[in-house]
């Protein structure tokens, strides 16, 4: 399973640099503006300058109306910027089929510009609470559109859990559609490492955490620690050692 975190800025990816050897996937975001509110182009540059270059950076395109080519637009410009995981979040899309409009567009924009760009399609766990596409449409409409990575996050960051909103006995069924599918599955929204064995379990792709690794365990008072990185990469890796006992025992 691999470890995006997601700073809020420059300073705490200085942060998340410290902590390289133990995180995969630096990931820009902005979250004043949102569960996966979108940075300005020039602190994706920096934070792309700031960390180790085999480190790939992410960068969060929004909590997205449905207006496709406004979105299409603002991927590329994350692109522009540096990210090479371009995510985007499904908030204002109420069918299938108006997600896939939205991310179709920002596959073309992303892959016309940088072929090996990394598309993400996230939707929300919480989903019912804002009428958004259902969770489990999300695999579907990343593999319609192209993209490379079905996502689920939250999207009211008010203390409630990814599990608290989806089962784990979902959250296996979304992991399970995506790789029929042919894509990485990733799972977010308030983890903690509590949750790691359950995420190790289903077979997890990319695990995505702020709140976790930050002081005090609060996404929005607290900082990024890097202490706090590596205690969560341990426990990550701990949980990937059991499983790997578990899956061989009972073979
Ligand atoms: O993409 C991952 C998100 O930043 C998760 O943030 P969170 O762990 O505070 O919910």
């Amino acid at each position: 399973m691999l470890l995006l975190i997601s700073p809020d800025g420059v300073e705490e990816a200085r942060d998340c640099a410290k902590a390289a050897q133990h995180l995969d996937i630096v990931d820009v975001k902005k979250p004043d503006e949102g569960s996966l509110g979108a940075n300005f182009p020039w602190v994706i540059r920096e934070i792309r300058d700031t960390v180790p270059a085999d480190k790939p950076v992410s960068a969060t395109v929004g909590d997205v109306p449905y207006k496709p080519g406004t979105v299409a637009q603002a991927a590329l410009g994350a692109a522009v910027s540096g990210a090479t995981y371009i995510k985007v979040g499904l908030y204002g899309c109420t069918t299938p089929d108006q997600a896939i409009d939205v991310m179709r567009g920002v596959v073309r924009a992303v892959k016309d510009y940088r072929p090996d760009a990394f598309v993400v399609a996230s939707g929300y766990a919480d989903a019912h609470r804002i009428g958004c596409v259902n969770p489990l449409a999300l695999p579907d409409i990343a593999h319609r559109s192209g993209a490379d990575a079905a996502m689920l996050d939250t999207a009211i960051k008010d203390g409630t859990r990814l599990f608290d909103h989806l089962p784990e006995e979902v959250c296996a069924q979304f992991v399970h559609l995506a790789h029929q599918a042919d894509l990485l599955a990733a799972l977010a929204g308030s983890v903690r490492a509590a949750d790691l064995g359950a995420l190790t379990r289903i077979g997890t792709d990319i695990v995505g955490v702020r709140g976790a690794v930050c002081g005090g365990g609060d996404r929005t008072t607290g900082r990024i620690q890097p202490g706090l990185v590596a205690a969560f990469r341990a426990e990550m890796d701990r949980h990937a050692g059991e499983n790997a006992t578990a899956i061989a025992t009972a073979n």
